[in-house]
């Protein structure tokens, strides 16, 4: 059994369901015509998708249903507060045989089992959007339920949008915090870099350049030379040079706190969005 045979329809249709299913269509994982994408009402974006990619999407109720029931494996991507009205229509088109796979931030394997009111084999996995260019850093974990084939098959999948790590499910939250997130981390600083640069006085394109590089270069360092990045950036800070001084001025700002309590933030917000869903659906 091979991922190529099977259907898989995403539920949600939003930014981290067009970073997944873009790979699994570039890289032919997927057959065009295996593959569907639902959402709740947003028909504009539906068609958007479609003419796009060429998948199959709808929302007449009727057709949304059979594409949801035909599917072997469903993901879903809709947002923690949407997810309990979702799982109220998904819940009676499921069988016991579709894969579950959630890429919702805080979900647990337990709560997608109490609301869907089913014991599906459930893959929880955090991806990020870099997903789209097969870069993803994913967390996964499984429910004790999910056989090896099962595994398999998702591991095809998810591989094929990046790297995967199986973590145990409490360490999800950490994941959303570190990797989850952690894009929009690099962007931001990206930002700040760019700006420093223009007030600096170089082009706007320039200092865009010169940090996409930068941090490009950084990142295939720490990968290339196994190096721990405490090392690498010792090597770039000369002693009394202009490096140490900039390190100085992260540090006068507490920079390495501000980063891992962003990281556990994010986490706690994380595991806060999954008792939320499990609150409100007691
Ligand atoms: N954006 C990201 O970088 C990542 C997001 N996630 C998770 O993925 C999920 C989606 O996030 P985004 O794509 O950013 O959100 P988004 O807002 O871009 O997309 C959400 C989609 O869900 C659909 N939706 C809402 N209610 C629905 C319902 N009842 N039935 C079916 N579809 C419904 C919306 O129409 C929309 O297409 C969230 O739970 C988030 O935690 C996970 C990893 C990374
Ligand atoms: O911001 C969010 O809630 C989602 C989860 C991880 C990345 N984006």
């Amino acid at each position: 059994m091979v991922i190529t045979s099977k259907k898989i329809c995403f539920i949600g249709a939003g930014s981290i369901a067009e970073a997944i299913f873009k790979r699994l269509i570039e890289k032919e994982i997927i057959p065009v015509q295996h593959l569907s994408v639902t959402n709740q009402q947003d028909n504009k974006r539906l068609h958007e998708l479609k003419k796009l990619y060429n998948i199959q999407t709808s929302n007449d109720s009727i057709i949304k249903n059979n594409l949801i029931k035909q599917s072997d494996i469903l993901v879903l991507a809709m947002k923690p507060k949407n997810v309990e009205k979702a799982f109220d229509e998904l819940s009676p088109l499921i069988n016991e045989k579709q894969i579950i796979i959630s890429v919702v931030a805080g979900l647990t394997i337990e709560t997608i089992h109490d609301l869907l009111k089913s014991n599906n084999p459930i893959v929880r996995t955090m991806p990020n959007t870099s997903s789209s260019i097969g870069l993803s850093a994913t967390g996964i974990s499984f429910s004790c339920n999910v056989n090896e084939q099962q595994k398999k098959l998702s591991l095809e999948m998810l591989n094929a949008i990046g790297i995967t790590c199986v973590v145990p499910e409490e360490t999800l939250e950490i994941v959303t915090g570190l990797s989850g997130s952690g894009p929009a981390y690099f962007y931001y600083m990206m930002e700040a870099m760019v700006q420093a640069g223009v007030a600096g006085g170089l082009t706007e394109e320039q200092a865009m350049e010169l940090t996409k590089q930068t941090i490009l270069g950084a990142a295939h360092m720490v990968q290339k030379t196994g190096d721990h990045p405490a090392e690498l950036r010792k090597k770039v800070t000369s002693p009394g040079g202009t490096t140490e001084k900039a390190i100085e001025a992260l540090d006068s700002h507490h920079i390495h706190d501000a980063i891992q309590k962003a990281v556990k933030s994010a986490a706690t917000k994380c595991k806060e969005m999954g008792e939320t869903i499990k609150i409100s659906s007691r």
